[in-house]
């Protein structure tokens, strides 16, 4: 892994450098400030594109202004899946260097919210083919590193796994802050504000919130907690290091590709087993029919019947665990294949019991 030293600086030659980082922490713990300031420093000294994402101002207002129209869990978790398809539409402008189209199912408010936040921090151009859709990056968007902040409670894990999964599927950087502060100062905090949540639903997150737990996820190792003080010079190196070390080791897709290959692998031996399955008893009906009709004796058709169906469960139990006995050395197993080598047995068997050749 390169250390925080190899970091580059904006004028970076090489693949694009994006990261992601999320702040995950109870309402009111200062999540929102902290990004801002955080946002503004990086641009400021390092000289970064920065994206923050304030999940609260691009959901739909609709949803927030009165407590009983607030959307189930799941309606949340839906809004925060499309707010996570629109970063990747803005991800693959930046990472293909072209505009940005807007996603054909969207929530027309969401994803006007979505634009003005891009524009806001100079990240849209705001002379864009709107009417088209299509909507240009600044230069700043594309040609300096890019960390994009996205700032929601992400209080359980499984939310934050779908930015990993993100920050997977295209390598970028991933790294998570954790806003550290009492549940008494949330309360206090979040009383003062004008759209104070429910104390109830403060509290309630405070038992459920996982807080990132890089023993127990290797996915979760780039994570820090921030305490809720003013941050010493110690910590502020400590957190400019966890940024630039995600930045310079963006999250490999080789885990990915194992799990996915083993998939596909019992995906695939699935499918070839059911259709050799239903083909293989096809051919015993149909063998069983013709033997019929050549007036093969019942006690022969019974024998015949037993033979057959033995065989194909031989076949079908050789297919279910990778043997090839049929199949020499083929890589791939072809439904084909097995059905050329079943008739070629089940003629050898049949032939003993048609008066003539079959
Ligand atoms: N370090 C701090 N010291 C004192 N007050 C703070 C601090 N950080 C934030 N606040 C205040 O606490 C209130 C909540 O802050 P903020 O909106 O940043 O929290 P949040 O975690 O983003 O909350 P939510 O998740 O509900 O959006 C604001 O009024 C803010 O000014």
């Amino acid at each position: 892994m390169k250390t925080a030293e190899d970091a580059r600086g904006a004028c970076s030659e090489g693949p694009r450098e994006i990261g992601l980082c999320l702040l995950c922490g109870l309402p009111g713990a200062g999540k929102s400030t902290f990004a801002r300031a955080l946002s503004h420093q990086l641009r400021l000294e390092r000289g970064w594109a920065v994206g923050v994402v304030t999940y609260d101002d691009v959901m739909p207002d609709a949803f927030l202004e009165e407590a009983s129209a607030r959307p189930l869990p799941s309606q949340w978790k839906l809004l925060r899946q499309e707010l996570l398809k629109y970063l990747e539409y803005f991800l693959m402008a930046v990472i293909n260097g072209c505009q940005m189209s807007a996603p054909p199912n969207r929530t027309a408010t969401m994803w006007e919210h979505f634009i003005i936040c891009l524009k806001d921090q100079d990240l849209v151009s705001s002379a864009a083919l709107e009417t088209q859709s299509c909507y240009l990056l600044t230069k700043t968007a594309v040609s300096r590193p890019l960390f994009l902040i996205l700032d929601d409670n992400f209080y359980y894990q499984s939310m934050r796994y779908e930015v990993y999964q993100l920050a997977r599927k295209y390598s970028l950087g991933f790294c998570q802050l954790f806003l550290d502060c009492s549940l008494e100062t949330c309360l206090q905090r979040n009383g003062q504000r004008p759209q104070a949540l429910p104390a109830e639903t403060i509290h309630l997150m405070a038992r459920k919130i996982e807080k990132p737990n890089p023993e127990k996820n290797a996915w979760e190792h780039n994570s820090l907690t921030i305490q809720n003080t003013p941050c010493s010079s110690e910590a502020s190196l400590k957190l400019t290091d966890l940024l630039l070390t995600a930045l310079e080791n963006p999250v490999k897709d080789i885990e990915d590709n194992v799990e996915q290959k083993e998939t596909d692998r019992i995906i695939c031996s699935t499918n070839v087993l059911h259709q050799a399955d239903q083909t293989l008893r096809r051919i015993v009906s149909q063998t069983m029919k013709e033997a019929k009709d050549e007036q093969v004796v019942p006690f022969n058709l019974k024998l015949l019947a037993e033979e057959l169906n033995k065989l194909k469960a031989e076949f079908l139990e050789d297919l279910r665990h990778g043997n090839k006995k049929y199949l020499c050395s083929q890589q791939t197993i072809h439904v084909s294949d097995v059905i050329s080598f079943f008739h070629y047995e089940k003629d050898n068997i049949v032939q003993k019991y048609f008066s003539k050749p079959h």
